[in-house]
């Protein structure tokens, strides 16, 4: 009964999807007048790296995978500025209303690691399948209602979503089946204690709200709109309480947008201001239904794969546009040993370039999904997939992007912008090894300075229009 009910969602989504076809993304095929993500200097980010850590959300201290050394890795291997570090609510108020300030203090550390390399941290309030009390990872067990209603182990650990006792739960939290403790109220508390923790902590960039939100028996965009939003809402007043400057993301429900269908997200007002005082960003993930349902990236499941690429950027420009905010693809991943999965994964950066998006890969866990894997001696080993996250990109624009993107056929890394009023300090690209082992050659910029050791490239900026093409220097 439970696979009819999701086969069935499955099959009206991916009608959906057929019926909306790829609508042709709006605006220029550049990052022109979108909202960004700005640093302290004014300069607009351009925000890449992966998530740390799938192994935390078992992890009986919460704490993922990860050494400092293993962050040092990642930055002489990728060149990343950005990690979606996850955390979770049965770790931070293991008793209602009781933080534990020990597990805070390890964030803090491995925040500390990444702060010192530059990069801007995300923290992720993960969730799947609402808690370990209903098979997932996230919800504390006093906040897990399931009323004695069954959660059986399912082959697809998806399927637990829809198991009895796993729906209950979610209603309860949402307040959607009948009147109970707000426990609503308790997990904006807690994000208020995280965000009071880390307002000051200068590598923290922000907070995204809820892991693939999932509304139980209240679906589709009656569910963004209705108890997302209002969660959504009384969240942002109460991190707004404690820290007025952190970014705040926000995620669509997970089985609609995430597959490139229409999210029904409204409006969510920043208490600090609307237009540019504003910081919501919006914070979708990408998997395109063929892939969640084991295809490759190759043949018919190719073409379907782009048509939903299509869809999702469309569907995504459109709800960041109703939001006015800028856009972090919190997740993108699948199995990279499966046929055409560099390709696609080279494909959603492209994508990503196109939408002036960043991005998190899922995630940095050693495996077939990761750029790197363990050996039988258990050193960590380079998959092919780290050729294709090792990209070149611009870090920070010292203006307002117009467009920017890696051509992988010419080599060449294009960059536009517009020089801003306010905006202080030149413009930063990266260029690895890989394709730059003697840096990079310049048309139509000037050098400010290259970082061999780093990768690191600045160009000058200044008022006016700079379109800058970069190739290997030899
Ligand atoms: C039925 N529901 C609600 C559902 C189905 C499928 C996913 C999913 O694949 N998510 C993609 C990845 N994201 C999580 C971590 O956030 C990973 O475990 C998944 O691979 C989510 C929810």
């Amino acid at each position: 009964r439970t696979w009819t009910v999701v086969s069935l969602v499955l099959a009206v989504a991916a009608a959906l999807l057929v019926a909306v076809g790829p609508e042709r993304a709006s605006g220029a095929d550049g990052a022109g007048g979108r909202r960004w993500i700005t640093d302290g200097q004014g300069r607009a980010l351009v925000l890449n790296g992966l998530n740390t850590a799938s192994s935390a959300k078992s992890a009986p201290d919460g704490m993922p995978w990860i050494h400092s050394a293993d962050v040092a890795r990642e930055k002489r291997r990728l060149g990343t500025n950005f990690v979606r570090f996850l955390i979770q609510w049965r770790t931070i108020e293991p008793r209602p209303g009781r933080y534990d300030d020990r597990y805070l203090d390890e964030v803090a550390a491995r925040v500390g690691w990444y702060g010192s390399r530059g990069y801007h941290v995300m923290l992720d309030m993960h969730q799947d399948v609402y808690g370990p009390r209903t098979k997932g990872n996230g919800a504390p067990a006093w906040a897990t209602e399931t009323d004695g209603l069954p959660v059986a182990e399912q082959g697809q650990w998806e399927l637990e979503y829809v198991q009895p006792g796993t729906l209950r739960a979610f209603d309860h939290f949402w307040g959607t089946r009948r009147a109970g403790r707000n426990l609503r109220a308790r997990y904006a508390a807690a994000w208020a204690h995280v965000a009071a923790r880390f307002a000051h902590d200068p590598a923290v960039i922000g907070y995204d709200l809820m892991n693939e939100p999932w509304g139980g028996s209240l679906q589709g965009p009656a569910f963004e709109a209705g108890p997302l939003a209002a969660l959504y809402r009384r969240t942002i007043a109460a991190i707004r309480s404690v820290d007025p400057d952190s970014w705040i993301f926000v995620e669509p429900e997970a089985v609609s947008a995430n597959w490139g269908l229409p999210s029904g997200l409204p409006y969510l007002k920043d208490p600090r201001g609307d237009g540019d005082r504003a910081r919501i960003a919006y914070a979708p993930h990408l998997y395109p239904l063929p892939m969640d349902l084991g295809g490759g990236y190759t043949g018919g499941t190719r073409a379907w794969v782009r048509r939903t690429l299509g869809s999702w950027r469309a569907q995504t420009e459109r709800t960041a546009r109703r939001l006015d905010a800028p856009v972090v693809i919190g997740e993108y991943g699948l199995d990279a040993t499966r046929p055409g999965a560099l390709t696609y994964v080279a494909e959603v950066r492209r994508t990503a370039e196109r939408l002036g998006a960043g991005t998190a890969y899922w995630s940095n866990d050693p495996g077939p999904w990761a750029p790197w894997r363990r050996s039988k001696g258990g050193r960590l080993r380079a998959t092919k997939l780290l050729a294709v996250l090792d990209r070149p990109t611009p870090l920070a624009v010292a203006g307002i992007p117009e467009s920017y993107g890696w051509d992988g056929k010419s080599h060449t890394l294009a960059v536009r912008w517009e020089g801003a009023a306010g905006v202080t300090g030149g413009t930063e690209v990266y260029l690895p090894e890989r394709f730059f082992p003697d840096g990079g050659r310049v048309t139509g910029g000037d050098v400010v300075s290259w970082d061999a050791a780093s990768r690191v490239l600045v160009l000058r900026s200044g008022p006016g229009d700079h379109h800058v093409r970069i190739t290997p220097a030899t």
